[in-house]
């Protein structure tokens, strides 16, 4: 279960030609973008050091280093000097280099800040965004990471949503840090107690290739789909998930690559999530967002910054099953439009089911550059320096009126270029960015930037408790 191994570890201080050590003292330097502080060693070279705080002294276990490598990784195995927001005790012993190199083992991912008080981990992914705004967008500016509301004082049960890795023997585990090695996890802390108290770790689940659980924070009916490997045996993964139908309320679905749609085994083919006044039915293979407090903050806060009114046209880019596209279609009204993009059959599917009696919700389902060009042809091409009327447009004779104000909220590559470029030639009033990656969204509010935008405002939650994720929202305008 362990990563891939060192070369031979060799003692004695590392140059150009030799074999790394197997350990390092090193005194750690600043956080970075994904997760680690960055330290030298005595000759200069780079090490990401992971589960360590900046200003410690630290044993460092090298987990991938060679002579040729322009920089080594290492995991930290012992404190010599202890920054004062060290946790007495980490989060997750799973989790605990400390612990689990001790007998040899890599820790499990998930919850690599799980070692500092939460405070600490606030102060490090500001840090972190502040820097990537500097570096990549050229914007100055403090940055305050806020707390969710109802955090639990050490950042746990918080995630609606986890999936799993099955190892050799059919137990769920999840992976090391860039392994992929399985580690078997029976409690995981940082998910609802209701994931937990389904059990998976008792099932055999050989024959699944992944497990994904959903519960929703409401503690309504839970969902565990499998994705299931080629030539499952499906009668008796069956039986086995049958003991756990048995002794719970749960829905089953199961699915193979090569299948269209999931198969409902037990219950129903979806959960039931709610935000505000509004109801989504959310399938097993589409998206919400995980934090359980994060619906209900967001569903407003977001579509709130972009600022639709009454009457107004809004365009809710990378929608999921459509958390923003719901407020949207609320300030614009019957006489206003929302048009919802979203690239995966399921999740655009679970949005036209939630707003097929909102006439004016459209949902489009493709990749979001793809459906801008189509409804947008003047977009796709902008000419250089010069905005678009705001007149009579293509787009009204293939009736998606030109929007008034933007979400956006892509997954972690960023929106890219080419879809910063087509919103910058359409000219919406206002734009809402909500990003899960702070260097993709710093590279684009920096390509805005230079188009003449200005980022209003930015803010950023602390949705990822234990982990160095961090969602952050930018405000742009013209
Ligand atoms: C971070 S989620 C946001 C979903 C939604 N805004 C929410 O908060 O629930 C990103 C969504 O973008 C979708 N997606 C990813 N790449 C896409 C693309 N190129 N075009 C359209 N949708 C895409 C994913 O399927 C996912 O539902």
């Amino acid at each position: 279960m362990n990563p891939a191994p060192l070369p031979a570890p060799a003692p004695g201080t590392p140059g150009p030609d030799t074999a790394p050590p197997a350990e390092l003292e090193l005194r750690l330097g600043p956080i970075a973008h994904g997760g680690h502080t960055v330290a030298r060693t005595a000759e200069g070279r780079v090490v990401f050091v992971r589960h360590g705080l900046p200003g410690e002294l630290v044993r460092v276990r090298l987990t991938e280093a060679g002579p040729e490598a322009r920089f080594w990784r290492g995991d930290v195995v012992g404190v010599l000097e202890a920054d004062p927001q060290r946790r007495a005790e980490h989060v997750w012993a799973l989790a605990d280099p400390l612990l689990t190199w001790a007998r040899g083992e890599a820790p499990v991912g998930g919850a690599e800040f799980g070692h500092a008080e939460l405070p600490a981990q606030r102060a490090l992914k500001a840090a972190v965004v502040a820097e990537q705004l500097s570096r990549l967008a050229g914007l100055e500016t403090v940055v305050e990471v806020e707390p969710m509301p109802g955090e639990d004082p050490l950042g746990r049960g918080w995630r609606t949503r986890v999936h799993f890795a099955v190892d050799a023997a059919g137990r769920i585990g999840m992976h090391p840090h860039r392994s992929a090695a399985v580690v078997p996890v029976d409690r995981f802390p940082l998910v609802l107690p209701a994931v937990d108290e389904l059990r998976l770790a008792e099932l055999d689940l050989t024959g699944a290739e992944r497990v994904d659980v959903a519960a929703p924070a409401d503690g309504s009916t839970p969902l565990v789909h499998l994705s299931l490997a080629p030539g499952a045996d499906r009668d008796r993964l069956r039986r086995e998930l049958a003991r756990l139908t048995a002794r719970r309320e749960v829905s089953v679905t199961a699915r193979a690559e090569d299948e269209r749609q999931a198969q409902a085994w037990a219950g129903r083919p979806a959960v039931v999530e709610h935000a505000g006044p509004h109801r989504w039915e959310v399938s097993a293979e589409g998206f919400w967002q995980i934090h359980r407090a994060a619906p209900e903050l967001l569903h407003r806060a977001v579509p709130d910054a972009a600022g639709a009114g009454p009457g107004e046209h809004a365009l809710d880019l990378y929608a999921g099953a459509g958390l923003f596209t719901a407020a949207f279609a609320d300030a614009v009204g019957e006489a206003g439009s929302v048009v919802a993009v979203e690239g995966s059959p399921v999740t655009s599917a679970d949005a036209r089911r939630t707003f097929a009696d909102r006439p004016q919700v459209r949902v489009e389902r493709g990749s979001v550059d793809k459906v801008l060009a189509r409804l947008w042809p003047q977009a796709a091409a902008p000419s250089r320096g010069r905005r678009p009327s705001r007149g009579r447009s293509a787009s009204r004779d293939r009736g998606a009126s030109r929007p008034d104000v933007v979400v956006l909220d892509p997954p972690r590559a960023g929106a890219g270029r080419t879809v910063v470029d087509q919103l910058v030639a359409l000219a919406p009033r206002r734009i809402a960015y909500l990003a899960c990656d702070p260097a993709t969204l710093a590279r684009d509010l920096g390509r805005f930037r230079r188009a003449g935008w200005h980022v209003r405002s930015v803010r950023a939650f602390d949705m990822y408790p234990n982990t160095h994720h961090v969602e952050t929202l930018a405000v742009l305008e013209p």
